[in-house]
Parts: C-alpha cells; structure tokens; sequence
C-alpha cells in the first residue's frame, strides 16, 4: 500500500472498466491520486487506503469518460439553420455562405464553449474538433478543462482564417509548437474531405503527419456521390486514392465511411487506420450507413462521433451511441450486431485509439488518466437494472450523466458545470442566433 493519501476514493454501485471487455465490478472502489487512478479495488479492500475524500455513489455506474471522436465544435452556433437537406445541397448552399458571413474568432470562442459546455453535462471527456480558428478553440480547451483533439482545418480555398491551404498549414504548424507540452490537448492535420484537398497538399500532410508523429482526421467516402466523383476524376474510390498518397496507417482517422467495398476494408484494416461513425449525421443527411459490424469483424477500429450540432442536431454522444447500437442491428440484420457493452467501448476506448490516446484515456486501469463518467441508473425509467450497460445504452439519455472528472478535476458536480458559467454561454448563444437569424 503505498503511503501517500488518495485524493479521493469513489465507491459506485457498478464501475465499468471496458478493459478487459464486458466486465461489470460491484461495489468497488476506484482511487485517484495526482489525477491517475491509483486503485481499483473491492469496496472492502479499497476502504482500507486512506483518502482525503470517499464519496459513496449509491445507483450510480462509473465508466471511462466518452470520446466524442468527431465534431465541429464551433457550428453549435449553427445548429438548426439549414435542416433537411443532403449533404452537398447544405454544404454548398447553406453552411459554406454562412461560415464565410459568420466565423471569426468571437464566433469560434462563443460556439466552442457553448459545445465544450454541452458535451461535459452529456459525459464527454474528451473531442475531436474539425473547425476553423483552431487556435482559438484551443484556448476555451485549456480554460474549461475538457480534453481535446483540434485539427488544423486544410482546404484546396479560402477559409476563415487562412487565405490558402498554405497559411493554414503555416498556422497550424504554430499551433502543433505551442501545444506540444499541454497535459490535454493534442494536435492532428484536418484536411476536409477528398473532394475538397488536391494531390499536393495532401503529399505536403504527410510528410508533416510523419515528421510530428501526428495524426490525420478526415471526412472520407460520406456519400456514394463522392465515391463516383472520385472514379471519375481519379479514376479510383477516394480512399485508394489516399492509400496511393500514402495517407493511410495507425494515425489515420476516417470519418463516416458509409462507402465501403471489399478493397476499402482490406486498405483499412492492413493499414491499422481507425474509422470514425457517425450514424445521425449520416441518417440526417441521407448519407449511407456505415456497415459498423462488418468493420468491426474485419478488426477495424471504430470509434463514434456526433459530427457538428448543424448535422445532427445535437453533440449527445450517449444518445449517438444507442443509435448506433440500433443501426448497427438494422444494417448487419443481426440483432447480435454492436452488443451494448462493445457500443461502449466504441464510444471510450475505441474513440481514444482513433485519437492516438489509448495509452492516456478510454479505460479504468491504474496509471491512467482519472477521465471518469458517473451515471444515475436509479430512476423509476431505468429499473430494474439487470446489466448496467445496457440500461445506459438502451434505456438512458444524457439527463442521467451526474458527475464528471477530467485528470481527476471535477467539471460537472451533480449536473452543474464547475468552471463554466452556463447561463452566460446560453444567452451569448442566444444573441448569435438573434444576429444570424435577422440577417439570414
Ligand atoms: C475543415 S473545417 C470543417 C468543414 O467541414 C464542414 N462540414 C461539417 N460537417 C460536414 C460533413 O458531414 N461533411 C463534410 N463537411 C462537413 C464544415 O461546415 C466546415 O466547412
Ligand atoms: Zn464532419
């Protein structure tokens, strides 16, 4: 027993390690210390080691905290101002004019935390962002707390904040320099999409991805459309074409996928590449559906993100996950598809492997970062819990996420923000919506 205090000993009535997988612990106790988890023990046992605080979390389940592995963050701002449309439609005609009228960095800094504020009471610890300023989304990163990954955005024109893909390169290499020491953030290349970055900046990515041992985020073969443009421009599916740049391996993260033939498969899986499923995206945009089972037997990494608030609508990684779950299901036509307990570990330890933090975060095992989840299963909606797992899947929205810890610090106490001011978020939230909607 090591003779340094905890600094404080949780005791929920289930703790949900996800490694090793589908295990279930009653009544143990899990103990923090210099914000690791230092103990995983038998409440009986875990007792015996002295702690500055014990807190007993009667009915609730404590799991790793959730990745949401893909968003844009800032778009929470634009959540609900172009809805029912598909993909290039809203794209071309909806969101890229309302991004060129609207994102500066007040926009960036209002929409990221409102986002980062949104996520930690729906029980994410940790996100991927895909936006523009992403210097200026770093910055409410370290303020709030929250864990992140911020992509340098790299598109073949001009987007906010960068006249050509060359400054945003320039900028984000910046960025890549600053953070490089931050406890909780963590830098990767955005390039946008296939159809968006040419040939040469793609080459340029890679050999930077290489040099800083950094990952690459991108949205790859969303829709069968883009599939067919690729054939046609380049004579191969988009991610062949990425392969033949030499894009692909275990830093690689692909976004929806909902395009995939047997050739992709084998790409992904030879290259050890993660893919990125984000199925109410995909279902609000007609996109496709990502044939999640099929990855996940090929032993593909599949982690789970929302996408941006105006695609979805929300950033509710709980709720994406029972989608997914259910979708899983529909797609493989097996109800055996994306079991509860494997949709979990989608959306923690897969979402932390996708993001090159599996070493850090996405299970409970001594060493790691105390980045914690406690759910109350002990409303009347929920009962009787059988397995804890699939009352948090199936049977519970976001409502019940009640604490959250990230390096150890708490940074949601019973549903309430401890370094956020909810009410100040909402109402500038509320004074963008007036500005854009009055001149829409
Ligand atoms: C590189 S900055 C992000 C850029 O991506 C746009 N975007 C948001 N959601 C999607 C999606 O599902 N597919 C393609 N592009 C998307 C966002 O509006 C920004 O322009
Ligand atoms: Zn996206």
């Amino acid at each position: 027993m090591s003779a340094a205090p905890l600094d404080l000993l949780l005791l929920p009535t289930w703790l949900v390690p996800v490694e090793p997988a589908g295990v279930v612990l009653h009544d143990h106790g899990l103990g923090i210390r210099d914000g690791r988890i230092a103990l995983l023990a038998p409440r009986a046992e875990a007792l015996k080691h002295p702690a500055l605080e014990v807190r007993e979390l009667p009915g609730r389940l404590l799991t790793p905290g959730l990745v949401n592995a893909h968003g844009h963050a800032a778009m929470t701002l634009f959540r609900g101002l172009a809805d029912d449309l598909p993909l290039m439609t809203w794209l071309q005609q909806h969101i890229w004019p309302a991004e060129a009228k609207w994102v500066d960095e007040d926009f960036i800094r209002d929409g990221t935390e409102l986002a980062i504020a949104e996520q930690l009471k729906g029980g994410i610890t940790c996100f991927s962002d895909m936006y523009f300023f992403p210097a200026a989304a770093s910055e409410l990163v370290h303020k709030s707390g929250i864990r992140a990954q911020i992509t340098v955005p790299v598109l073949d024109f001009p987007i906010p904040g960068a006249r050509d893909a060359d400054e945003a390169l320039r900028k984000g290499l910046e960025l890549f320099d600053d953070l490089k020491h931050h406890p909780r953030l963590t830098v990767a290349f955005g390039p946008h999409a296939p159809y968006t970055v040419s040939d040469d900046k793609l080459e340029n990515i890679r050999m930077l991805a290489e040099e800083l041992d950094a990952g690459i985020h991108m949205h790859v073969q969303e829709t069968a459309f883009e599939v067919q443009q690729s054939l046609e421009q380049h004579g191969v599916r988009p991610l062949a074409r990425l392969a033949r740049l030499g894009l692909l391996g275990p830093r690689f993260q692909a976004v929806h996928m909902t395009q995939v033939d047997d050739d992709d498969l084998a790409l992904l899986a030879d290259s050890n590449s993660s893919v990125i499923h984000c199925p109410e995206s995909n279902l609000k945009l007609a996109s496709g559906f990502c044939p999640v089972e099929r990855l996940w037997q090929a032993g593909i990494n599949v982690a789970i993100g929302t996408d941006g608030a105006a695609s979805n609508n929300d950033l509710d990684l709980l709720g994406e996950t029972r989608t997914a779950a259910l979708l899983a299901k529909a797609v493989a036509g097996s109800a055996t598809a994306l079991d509860a307990h494997r949709a979990l570990r989608m959306a923690t330890l897969n979402g932390a492997r996708a993001l090159g933090l599996e070493a850090q975060i996405g299970s409970l095992e001594i060493g790691k970062s105390a980045d914690l989840t406690a759910f109350d299963l002990s409303g009347l909606a929920q009962q009787p819990v059988y397995d804890p797992v699939s009352q948090l899947i199936y049977a519970s929205g976001r409502s019940c996420v009640e604490h959250l810890w990230v390096a150890g610090k708490p940074l949601l106490e019973s549903g309430r923000l401890t370094r956020l001011d909810e009410q100040r978020i909402t109402a500038n939230a509320r004074a963008w919506g007036a500005r854009i909607a009055g001149q829409a």
